[in-house]
């Protein structure tokens, strides 16, 4: 893991470190101021109390108090800082993810980051909140136990530095096989969150199949694999503390026995018991931080992944270009284009649409017609050709408001499960009643929209299950036409109207869609009629133009 990465995150919360370290500090020498008082106090005792211990006892019992209230806050603030470090975090994760380019998101799966961003991000906050509340306070004890060890008695504290190297061999042992059984753990974790996913996506289709056990079953089988992985990795997490906390309590004891016969006769009982003490608080320190190593190679994986997200490039056209909203004249000049690791879809395209244009294109399926509108929108880029907008190429635009000129009403309708409002006004939220009103009459769902329990303000459920498919296909119109922009694209968006409502739809749009350039991707006989041309393509070429219904009438 780049530690780097995570001091820089740490930056904006200088203040709260700063607060936190001071109180670390504060709290380390309380902790290492414990071990004298109570030296000196159990020192005391077995001399007989000959000076008067009373100070000592109420020092010792203060510095208690006052250690533990310390290792309260630390915690409180330590958990708050990491909490707020990474919500920062995550939300400049999907920040990104947005601003990648849309090969990015057919190629990846949602899944997989939506793991990385919601629960995996956990072993990173448990890892920060840990370190910043423990790793500063355990290591200055160390360091402090050590050095008082060796004021109070150098001959036997020169014995601690000895078995440093077998924590360490124990550490690198037990840490790589952690780390390893941490990503495969991960990613079974992973896998069964993206099939759950998926699962409660398909279960129409699942009850329609019959395919309920099926499903079962090969859900059973990745939870089973996670398991047992998780398993294997608990267990290792359990061992590491313990059994480094272990060694160290026996070089404790092997410590204090080295002292019981090389200490020096003329030390009091007080400094013999102070030195016992601090020996074994050497060992609370060193079981922490092995600990910690555990989750700081378990939370690597996860800043890894997460990393590597926020390293893939952003699409282009987000932070400069042309901003003014064109007027519509759009210029496909031979065109070709293929995704990646696929055939060619367009070959030398070239199509000329002129402003104010109502133009159908049709053609089987596959031909390309979708692939077109991808290319105008900037979600791919030619690779070779050129398209332009008013004269200008669509790259030279600003990404947001080129998308914003080019109003599109998709095959698959995007609902999700707001309220009819939410879902109709999703690129306007600021959009007034008269705009609503008058985008839902041109969509053609005023009537249905006011039968709805709560008319406008009916939630509409995932995807919009609560509503037909012509319905949903509806309010997709409403919402395009709503942000009444200049280019506007119909793929295939009345197919799942009945031929009496596409019939009025195409109607009331002649109004409506007079001026604008509107593209027109439909077999469907009443909008070829609303056409001013139809085109048809053929494997990524134009192999007919002639002129429509609008041009007739
Ligand atoms: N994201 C993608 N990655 C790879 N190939 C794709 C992708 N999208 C579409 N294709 C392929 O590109 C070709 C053209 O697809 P496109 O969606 O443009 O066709 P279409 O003419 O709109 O078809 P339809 O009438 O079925 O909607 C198809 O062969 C399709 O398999």
């Amino acid at each position: 893991m780049k530690l780097r990465s995570l001091l820089r995150r740490a930056a904006p919360y200088r203040g709260q470190l700063l607060a936190i370290s001071l109180l670390t500090v504060l709290s380390s020498v309380t902790t290492l101021a414990i071990p004298w008082l109570a030296g000196s106090v159990l020192g005391g005792v077995v001399e007989g109390a000959t000076t008067d211990q009373t100070w000592a006892i109420v020092l010792l019992v203060v510095a208690l108090v006052v250690m533990t209230a310390l290792t309260i806050a630390v915690s409180i603030l330590s958990a708050a800082a990491s909490g707020r470090a990474l919500a920062a975090l995550r939300t400049e994760a999907i920040e990104h993810v947005q601003r990648l380019p849309m090969g990015y998101h057919h190629r990846s799966h949602a899944g997989d980051l939506l793991s990385v961003t919601t629960w995996e991000v956990v072993n990173l906050s448990e890892f920060l909140s840990a370190t910043m509340a423990k790793a500063p306070s355990q290591v200055l004890t160390a360091i402090g136990a050590v050095i008082l060890l060796f004021a109070i008695e150098p001959r036997v504290a020169l014995f601690v530095p000895l078995v440093v190297p077998v924590f360490y061999i124990a550490l690198r042992l037990i840490g790589r096989r952690l780390r390893l059984l941490g990503g495969q753990a991960r990613d079974a974790d992973a896998t069964l969150i993206s099939f759950a996913e998926t699962q409660l996506e398909l279960v129409p289709a699942t009850k329609s199949f019959a395919m309920e056990e099926q499903m079962v079953a090969r859900f059973a089988q990745h939870a089973e694999s996670s398991r047992q992985l998780n398993l294997q990795q608990a267990r290792l997490s359990a061992l590491l503390g313990p059994l480094i906390a272990l060694l160290a309590a026996l070089a404790a004891i092997a410590v204090i026995l080295l002292a019981g016969v090389a200490m020096d006769p003329q030390r009091s009982p007080a400094e013999l018991f102070s030195f016992l003490l601090y020996a074994a608080l050497l060992t609370r320190p060193v079981g922490a931080l092995a600990d910690l190593y555990g989750r700081y190679r378990f939370a690597g994986g996860t800043l890894e992944k997460l990393e590597a997200v926020l390293h893939e490039e952003e699409e282009p056209g987000y932070a400069s270009g042309e901003t003014a909203i064109p007027r519509g004249d759009i210029v496909f000049d031979a065109v070709s284009f293929a995704y990646p690791g696929r055939p060619e879809v367009l070959t030398d395209f070239s199509l000329t649409i002129p402003r104010g244009q109502v133009i159908a294109i049709t053609g089987e399926n596959g031909a390309g017609k979708s692939t077109l509108i991808s290319l105008l929108l900037q979600f791919y880029r030619p690779d070779a050709g050129r398209i332009a907008l008013d004269g200008r190429d669509v790259a030279s635009f600003q990404v947001q408001a080129l998308r914003q000129s080019v109003g599109v009403v998709p095959q698959r309708a995007l609902l999700f499960a707001g309220s009819v409002r939410e879902n109709i006004c999703f690129g306007h939220p600021d959009a007034g009643a008269k705009v609503l009103e008058r985008a839902l009459r041109l969509a053609q769902a005023t009537d249905f929209v006011t039968a709805l329990p709560q008319g406008l303000d009916t939630r509409i459920g995932d995807h919009g299950v609560r509503l037909s498919g012509g319905q949903r296909q509806r309010i997709a119109l409403a919402r395009a036409l709503l942000a009444d922009p200049p280019v506007l694209v119909f793929d295939e968006a009345t197919a799942m109207f009945d031929s009496e409502a596409e019939q009025a739809f195409v109607q009331q749009c002649r109004d409506a869609l007079a001026g604008r350039t509107v593209i027109l991707i439909t077999h469907r006989p009443a909008s070829l009629a609303l056409a001013h041309r139809i085109i048809r393509m053929e494997h990524g070429r134009v192999v007919d133009d002639r002129p429509g219904g609008q041009a007739r009438s």
